[in-house]
């Protein structure tokens, strides 16, 4: 299987602070990987350099075996099929669901896609509320709306920054059915999020990360069981 996401020895500092300590990681095509970790660990500046928004002192990181990230613009990652979901859901409130949507494909619109935003807005749940304005959708809506924005350019990774903080129980068991519909061999998914039965239902592998380094890897049931990870984030 090839390798979506390579991270190799990787360092971030922010002053003398070093939030992501000489860390490495690969991501398969294929999978759901979440991160997970304590407060301050380095999971949304793991996700800020693949995305180009933070640099590296130190490392690379190699998407689809052929481009260094770490030296990429922001837009080239992004027109490479590196997208990513912020935390806090930023969709275009005096906007349709279905502009919202073409915007996320931008360029211009043609049948196909049209027809692309279309398979979209069912995947995500919105097909009904395409002509409503996004200013009017549910807190959940929203962040589906977000997803789709980001789903319909069909993203090679594709990344969710904590996708049900603020969500009912029953958002949240959709939104782990949306991600699990989003998993396909040609993708990889990261998911950074704190509710751990979420991750559980969506995950095929958590990374724990603990001070900017890897502490776990592997199953979410076996993180459970894991000593360590109990003491530093679990058991908290
Ligand atoms: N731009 C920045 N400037 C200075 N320090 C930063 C910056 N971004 C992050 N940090 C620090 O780096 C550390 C890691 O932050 P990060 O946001 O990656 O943690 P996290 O694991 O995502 O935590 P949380 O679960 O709270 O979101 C934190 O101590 C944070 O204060």
């Amino acid at each position: 299987m090839t390798v979506a996401i390579l991270v190799e020895a990787l360092t971030v500092e922010f002053g003398r602070f070093r939030a992501i300590d000489d860390l490495s990681l690969a991501i398969d095509y294929g999978e759901v990987r979440a991160v997970i970790g304590p407060n301050g660990a380095g999971k949304t500046t793991l996700l800020d350099v693949i995305s180009g928004v933070s640099r590296a002192k130190t490392g690379r990181i190699l998407f689809d075996e052929k481009l260094e990230l770490t030296r990429a613009s922001e837009a080239q990652i992004a027109r490479s099929g590196v997208r990513r979901k912020f935390q806090k859901p930023s969709v275009f409130e005096a906007l349709t669901v279905r502009d919202n949507v073409e915007i996320g494909l931008g360029g211009a619109i043609d049948a196909v896609a049209r027809e692309r935003v279309d398979k979209t807005l069912e995947t995500v749940g919105l097909a009904a509320e395409a002509g409503r304005l996004a200013g009017e959708l549910a807190h959940g809506q929203k962040q589906w709306l977000e997803i789709a924005m980001v789903v319909v350019s069909e993203p090679k990774v594709l990344m969710l920054d904590e996708p049900v903080a603020g969500l009912t129980d029953e958002e949240t068991e959709r939104t782990s059915a949306l991600i699990r519909a989003l998993k396909s061999p040609e993708r990889a998914v990261i998911v950074v999020e704190h509710d751990m039965d979420f991750v559980e239902t969506v995950a095929d592998r958590v990374t724990v990360l603990h001070e900017g380094r890897t502490l776990f890897e592997g199953s979410m049931a076996r993180a459970r069981a894991d000593a360590r990870v109990v003491d530093v984030y679990l058991g908290r």
